[in-house]
């Protein structure tokens, strides 16, 4: 101490100081976890890691490139988090199903505030097992079937929006198309309400659906929690507050209402009344995916709480993913003219002009080739996570407990060994014969295992349902503004960065 005073450095100085040093060490100490297990990545750049990278390239890019340059198994960190990202349908497998007591969970960057502890997406382990077996049953094929008419109509809209939209042989942007498409589907199945978001813009609840999927400021919070895993509940109160997000009590009321609102005598099909009915206990249809042994919550009923944050999921997970693959549907068709023309050729066949039903268009088998070859090359999620729950050997390496293990599926979807020739689109490839010569863990697009894609069959149905019936009415063509190929925001999802800009042609 006396020396200090001689050299005369306040003491706030060298606290400041202390705690630059002792984080600067921690984070050498994290960015150093692959090498010594002796798996492959970069460099880290410090503090940040992968992070600094990622805004720059975007996350496509960058797994992409990742992956071509250190193998299918590349040791990264995104901030001081290990990551491993993995491209390896074996190892997927592996861990995502084989191994999946060890990776039920996903990792929780930001701590889950009480509301959202109750979504599917964030919880963990039996909580999760409990959520997933009461939701599960809304997406069953009957629960689909019934909510078909509820999808028509917002296919009706989204048909009438494009002929006006292309009024006089105007551009039309396909990425503002389809959101307010899918806008519309999810108010309908999920909360039972008819809004039409491309024409009736103040509509106060789809002005708080948007505002609770901002994305930009949660990234910010995202990356603090990532480089300095301590500050996970501190982010967590800040994001809470109305500023940043702050739309839960809206939603809490919404749904609030809309239970007390409900009387036997009128039937409803969305989300809400089928949770609200405890689906699980009288409809185990043959095809949901419900997992096994979620002991203790078993037999109550969904809480106000657990229903209000779990229909905001549909906003969550299946807002952005499914307009993109609407829209980028949009932009294959008048990329590739003589595959619309087969589409076209199957949809007079079965259908002529007559209203699609849910059946007639699952059915459908090129519609089907085409949507898969979508997803292949447009997947909306780049990437998916898991989180080790203990120290796990595989092919020789060790996953030490609590890294993220993420699966590149933008990466994957385009590795030459599964996929010849990646770049070009080709639904062929999905014929039966061709997809029993692959193997059947390298076209992920709705995840895999137990955790996959809760609402992939709604997805699937949305996605078809709009290609039917925009193909009913008109054929998309490109033009001068159509961007080929297209340029990707550098998020997580694969967005179009400049819109989807086509014309089309009346049928
Ligand atoms: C084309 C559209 C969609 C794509 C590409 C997509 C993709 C994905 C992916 C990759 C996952 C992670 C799976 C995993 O970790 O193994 C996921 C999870 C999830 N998705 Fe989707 N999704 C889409 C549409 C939807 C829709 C429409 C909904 C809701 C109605 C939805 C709800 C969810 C939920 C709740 C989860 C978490 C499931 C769980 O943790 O158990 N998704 N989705």
């Amino acid at each position: 101490m006396e020396i200090l005073s001689l050299i005369n450095i306040p003491y706030w100085i060298l606290t400041i100081s202390l705690i630059c040093l002792s984080l600067y060490l921690y984070t050498v100490w994290r960015h150093g976890i692959w090498k010594r297990l002796g798996i492959p990545g970069p460099k880290p750049y410090p503090f940040l890691g992968l992070l600094k990278q990622l805004p720059i390239d975007g996350f496509a890019a960058t797994d992409f490139n990742l992956i071509q340059k250190y193998g299918k198994v590349v040791g990264v960190y995104q901030g001081t988090r290990p990551t491993l990202l993995i491209s390896d349908p074996d190892i997927v497998r592996d861990l995502f199903i084989k191994d999946f007591s060890n990776f039920t969970n996903r990792p929780d960057v930001i701590k889950p505030d009480k509301f959202t502890s109750h979504s599917m997406t964030v919880a963990r382990d039996d909580y999760w097992k409990f959520l997933r077996t009461k939701i599960s049953p809304t997406f069953t094929t009957g629960k689909l079937r019934n909510m078909t008419p509820l999808i028509q109509r917002c296919c009706g809209d989204l048909v009438d929006n494009i002929k006006k939209q292309s009024e006089g042989d105007s551009v039309i942007d396909m990425k503002e198309i389809a959101s307010g498409f899918t806008m519309d589907v999810i108010c309908s199945t999920a909360f039972g309400m008819q809004v039409n978001s491309q024409t009736e813009k103040d509509n106060q609840f789809v002005s708080y659906a948007r505002r609770a999927m901002r994305t930009q400021v949660k990234a910010i919070f995202f990356l603090i929690c990532m480089t300095f895993p301590f500050m996970k509940s501190i982010m967590t109160a800040l994001f809470e507050t109305p500023q940043f997000g702050g739309t839960e009590h809206f939603f809490k009321k919404v749904v609030s209402d809309i239970l007390k609102d409900r009387n036997s005598s009128k039937i409803h099909r969305d989300f809400i009344q089928i949770v609200t009915e405890d689906s699980s206990t009288n409809d185990k249809s043959e095809d949901t995916e419900v997992p096994q042994g979620s002991s203790r919550f078993h037999s109550r009923a969904l809480t106000e709480d657990e229903i209000a944050v779990n229909s905001l999921i549909f906003f969550s997970a299946g807002f952005d993913t499914t307009s993109i693959s609407v829209s980028f549907s949009a932009y294959c068709l008048a990329r590739y003219p003589d595959l619309q023309d087969k589409l076209i050729e199957e949809i007079d066949r079965t259908l002529g002009k007559e209203i699609p039903t849910h059946d007639i268009v699952m059915k459908m088998e090129y519609l089907d080739l085409f949507v898969s070859e979508v997803l292949r090359l447009y997947a909306p999620s780049t990437r998916f996570f898991r989180e080790a729950r203990e120290d796990v050997s595989i092919n020789g390496w060790l996953i030490p407990k609590d890294a993220d293990v993420t699966v590149c599926v933008y990466a994957l979807h385009r590795y030459p060994e599964y996929w010849p020739d990646p770049d070009t689109f080709d639904p062929e490839r999905f014929t039966e014969e061709n997809k029993a010569k692959r193997h059947p863990y390298a076209y992920l697009p709705f995840g895999i295992g137990p955790r996959i894609c809760v609402g992939m069959r709604l997805a699937l149905l949305e996605t078809k349902m709009a290609i039917v019936y925009m193909l009913q009415n008109f054929k998309f063509v490109t033009c001068d503004e159509t961007e080929i190929p297209v340029i990707f925001e550098k998020g997580f999802l694969l967005r179009a960065e400049n819109g989807i800009k086509l014309k089309v042609t009346q049928r």
